[in-house]
């Protein structure tokens, strides 16, 4: 089965050229793109869409979520907007409100919040466990996550329980908890700040999980400088996300971890990319992310949200893009393309195989997964321009219309 999706004013293809088709088409052929070009040499197929000369971008690629929670952080976020500043402590009220639930309820909270984000334009997303805090409920969050997102990400080093010990509980979180967690997750994560991991604990989690054969990431340097950053490149982690503290280290760092990296093809040794989360910014408090420094410096950028209870209630991608664009100083390409492929990168499904069909995510190529956002709208410009204005008007996860 085959659609030709047509009359579209704007592509944004986000692919490795940056090409921008103006009055082009799309066929989406099962669930891969199979041709992309002017409007008027299509080719014929079974069903037609006319896009009525609205833009089209790649999905959202949400490479940052904890959605697997229950209960809100209202009044924390209250006091926050009254003068507090935001402190890891809060999440283990969330712990608590996650533990006392139910799966059955857990899994209908998860998958409403990825209806959310479907809806809203994403189509391919991460999420972590980290509400959990024990054997039993990470494995149960793991195990949840992978019923209802793309990557799965361990967080069992969020916080340490109240009147566990440090070390014992880092103990934990690399032997007993891991083995629970592993036949779910693809990654590892650690909350390396103050208040939660150090540099050394952090170190501990990382390689135990690497050993493991789990990719890295890691929640740095978002309340102050800190080791996250170092720790993340060092290791070869995908992506440091947060990284709104960062020394003139931290950035030479990041981008000489790309210079075996060729953007042109996409090939090459991957370094580790900065996920900025302007959301969680500004909700915390917190100065936006340095996302145009990084950028000048060479480092690839990703966008998420990091859709969590205390920092981030959100999954509104398009939110992140407008800010990216109105406060941080990112062109609108640029900020699409970290919220697209840039996500896709952090999530290493930029590239994808045709033959085999492993199909890549984040930008509008041939073999590419079908995951497509046609906005109400003329230019992806108008996400910018029309800030906070309900633009998504369809939306296609591999190949398949969800809205
Ligand atoms: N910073 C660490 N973890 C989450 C917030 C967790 C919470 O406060 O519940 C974040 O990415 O912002
Ligand atoms: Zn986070």
């Amino acid at each position: 089965m085959s659609t030709l999706i047509t009359n579209i004013a704007e592509l944004m293809t986000q692919d490795l050229e940056h090409r921008v088709l103006k009055d082009a088409a799309v066929v989406v052929e099962g669930e891969r793109i199979s041709w992309i070009g002017a409007a008027a040499d299509a080719p014929a197929a079974d069903d037609a869409v006319d896009a009525g000369g609205r833009a089209m971008l790649p999905g959202w690629v949400d490479s940052h979520s904890h959605l697997l929670f229950a209960g809100d952080r209202t009044a924390e976020f209250e006091a926050r907007m009254a003068g507090e500043a935001y402190a890891a402590g809060g999440i283990a009220v969330t712990m608590n409100a996650t533990r006392a639930t139910s799966d059955f309820d857990l899994t209908r909270l998860a998958m409403g919040r990825v209806a959310e984000a479907v809806s809203q334009g994403t189509t391919y997303l991460e999420t972590k466990t980290g509400y959990g805090l024990d054997v039993e409920h990470e494995a149960r969050s793991a195990r949840i996550a992978s019923t209802i997102a793309d990557q799965v990400t361990y967080l069992g080093a969020h916080l340490v329980p109240a009147g566990q010990d440090p070390e014992a509980y880092t103990d934990l979180v690399c032997g007993p908890m891991l083995a629970a967690v592993r036949p779910y997750v693809q990654w590892a994560d650690v909350f390396c700040e103050e208040g939660a991991f150090n540099a050394e604990q952090s170190r501990r989690v990382l390689v135990a999980c690497r050993d493991a054969g789990l990719g890295l990431r890691v929640h740095g340097n978002q309340l102050g400088e800190g080791p996250g950053v170092q720790l993340a490149v060092e290791l070869g982690a995908a992506s440091v996300d947060h990284v709104n503290y960062l020394a003139a280290q931290d950035v030479k760092a990041l981008a000489a971890s790309w210079s075996g990296w060729d953007p042109a093809v996409g090939t090459g040794e991957r370094g580790t990319v900065a996920t900025c989360l302007p959301a969680c910014d500004l909700s915390t408090r917190q100065p936006l992310a340095p996302a145009r420094e990084l950028l000048d410096a060479g480092v690839q950028v990703a966008l998420a949200s990091n859709c969590n209870p205390g920092t981030s209630y959100t999954s509104s991608m398009a939110f992140c893009v407008t800010t990216a664009v109105l406060q941080m100083r990112l062109s609108v390409h640029e900020a699409v393309r970290a919220a697209t492929y840039g996500g896709a990168l952090a999530l290493h499904k930029e590239a994808g195989r045709d033959a085999d069909g492993e199909r890549a995510v984040g930008s509008i190529a041939v073999g590419h997964r079908a995951d497509l956002h046609l906005l109400n709208a003329p230019s992806a410009t108008h996400l910018a321009y029309r800030p906070g204005m309900p633009l998504t008007y369809a939306v296609w996860r591999a190949g398949t219309r969800e809205r």
